[in-house]
């Protein structure tokens, strides 16, 4: 796999076990970490063609380190480095998306309870 070699240039550290999925910025993948032996998931970011919008989503990283993630809701980032032209993001492994789990009730929609638990959770970092 591509970015097999290309953790490796960074780091032994890092085992790549499957693609997760693909954002706009980049590609993200499910990773075994071997000093701590966590699964976890690294963003690759695209080709640093702007250092600027680098900069920008590592500073909005450090900002909402600042807050208990245990009780903001927002997911749980380990490191993340900058290699070569490449910004790798460490984050702790989530379950399955809100899409996913939607789809695999099909044809059957969220109760109304899941409905406002799902809708209080996602608006708890809003308030701070
Ligand atoms: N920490 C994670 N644990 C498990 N899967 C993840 C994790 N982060 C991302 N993913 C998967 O990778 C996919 C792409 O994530 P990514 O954050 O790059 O895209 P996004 O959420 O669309 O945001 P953006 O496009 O703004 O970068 C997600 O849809 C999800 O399926």
């Amino acid at each position: 796999m591509a970015n097999q070699l290309l953790i490796n240039t960074i780091s032994g550290n890092y085992k790549i076990l499957k693609v997760l999925g693909q954002g706009r910025y980049g590609q993200v993948v499910k990773c075994f970490k071997r000093d701590t032996k966590e699964t976890v998931a690294v963003k690759v970011l695209k080709r640093r063609y702007s250092q600027y919008r680098d900069k920008r989503e590592v500073s909005m990283l450090e900002k909402l380190r600042c807050l208990d993630p245990d009780k903001s809701n927002i997911v749980r980032c380990h490191e993340w480095f900058h290699r070569i032209d490449r910004t790798f993001m460490v984050f702790e492994m989530l379950d399955i998306s809100l899409h996913e789990y939607m789809y695999q009730r099909k044809p059957y929609p969220l109760p109304l309870n899941g409905i406002r638990t799902i809708i209080k959770d996602v608006r708890i970092p809003d308030r701070k």
